[in-house]
This record gives structure tokens, sequence and C-alpha cells, in this order.
């Protein structure tokens, strides 16, 4: 007896997408099931923002269709960070944790994975930019959901931050997890699908 395949977490059909009365995006379609990985790759100003927040249920889509699971699944990471300034990373993550039912341990895993641990103690308004965004990164792993957006989630991290990050989604997709992800830049994960898009 063969299995059915597991349901797309998110997926989009003939979507199209404007921008201040601009068409952007036309004929838009994907489908990201569990354990895959979704690259959405193009040069500045191509509409990989516009796309994610369209995919995050931010953007009406002028035309087509998005079906994603419900939304206490979905983390969506944009382009600020969202950390407090009077906060170190330790009570930013603590917090996080509480809100999303985590425990001490998680929050340990989720440090441990963007090698962020000795920062516990340090003021958010005292990270580099590159810190930040793995603080960020590590509240995505915090939350339990199952399917990661991400936009430009490596555009301050250093080779390491990437290679950590690229283990942290091999990780999540391992477990059930889904990710799509906007980037201008190559963010090494070799077994993602790729969508194109022009300038
Ligand atoms: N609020 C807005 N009103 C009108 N046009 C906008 C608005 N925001 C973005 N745009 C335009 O929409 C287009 C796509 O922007 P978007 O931010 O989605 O691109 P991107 O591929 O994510 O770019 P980048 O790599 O620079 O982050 C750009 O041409 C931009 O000028």
């Amino acid at each position: 007896m063969t299995t059915a395949p597991a349901p797309a977490l998110i997926s989009a059909a003939g979507v199209s997408l404007e921008r201040g009365g601009r068409t952007l995006l036309t004929g838009i379609g994907l489908a990201v099931a569990p354990g895959e990985a979704l690259i959405v790759h193009g040069p500045n100003g191509s509409g990989k923002t516009t796309l994610l927040r369209a995919l995050a249920g931010l953007v009406r889509p002028a035309a087509g269709s998005i079906t994603r699971v419900e939304a206490g699944e979905v983390a969506f990471l944009g382009h600020a960070d969202g950390l407090k300034p009077a906060e170190t990373v330790g009570e930013a993550l603590g917090f996080w944790a509480k809100l999303f039912g985590a425990d001490a341990m998680a929050v340990e895993d989720a440090m441990a994975s963007y090698a962020i641990a000795h920062l516990s103690r340090r003021g958010c308004d005292r990270l580099s930019a590159g810190q930040r965004r793995r603080v960020a990164l590590a509240r995505v792993l915090l939350s339990g959901r199952r399917l990661w957006l991400l936009d430009e989630p490596a555009a301050p991290l250093d080779a390491r931050g990437r290679t950590l990050l690229a283990r942290a989604v091999e990780r999540h997709c391992a477990q059930g997890g889904a990710v799509v992800s906007a980037t201008h830049v190559d963010l090494g994960w070799t077994r993602a699908q790729v969508l194109e898009l022009g300038a």
C-alpha cells in the first residue's frame, strides 16, 4: 500500500502581487510540504519581501490563492529583528519561551544552535547586527512552529552563522517542519527548491 504524500504546509497558485499600483509578480505557484525548504532568490527589488509577506498573510494577492497552515503554526521573521533594547538576550529568549510554552532546556538548545550562550547577559542594545540576527533566529527556533517564513535571514551573518542556520533548517525539516526563505545571498541549503524571481 502506498501512503499519500503529506499535504503542503503552504502553497500558492497563480498568484499576482502589486506594489504601489504596479504589477510586481504574476503566475507564482509553489508548494512546500513537511520536510521541505524553498529559497526565493532574486536581485534587489525583484519582489522577494513582497512575496514572503503575502505568504505570511500580510499582503493580499491581486490574483490567485495562497493556502497555509493556521497562523499559530507559522513563524515569520522579517528584516527587523524585533528585539527590545532594554532586555538582555537571556531575558528576551526567556520571555519568548514563556510565550511559546517552551522550557529552559529549549532556551539552552536555541542558544547553542546559534552559538549565543555567551551573550545571555548582554543587553540587546549592545549586540552587533549578526548577533541580533542570531537571537532573532533563536526565537524562531523556540517558537516550535512548523512553518518558518524567513526574509533575508542570513544577510548580516558570517560564514559560521550561515552554517548554523543551515543546520537548524536541516534539523527543522528532518522533524517535519518546512521553511521558505527569501534571500539574495547563497544560503548553502543544498536540498532546497529554488524559486528564481527576475530583476
Ligand atoms: N510600500 C511600497 N510602495 C510602493 N512600492 C513598493 C513598496 N515597497 C516596495 N515597493 C517596490 O516593490 C518592489 C519589490 O520590493 P521588495 O521589497 O519586495 O523586493 P525585494 O526583492 O525583497 O528587494 P531587496 O532584495 O532589496 O530586499 C520594489 O521595486 C520596490 O520599490
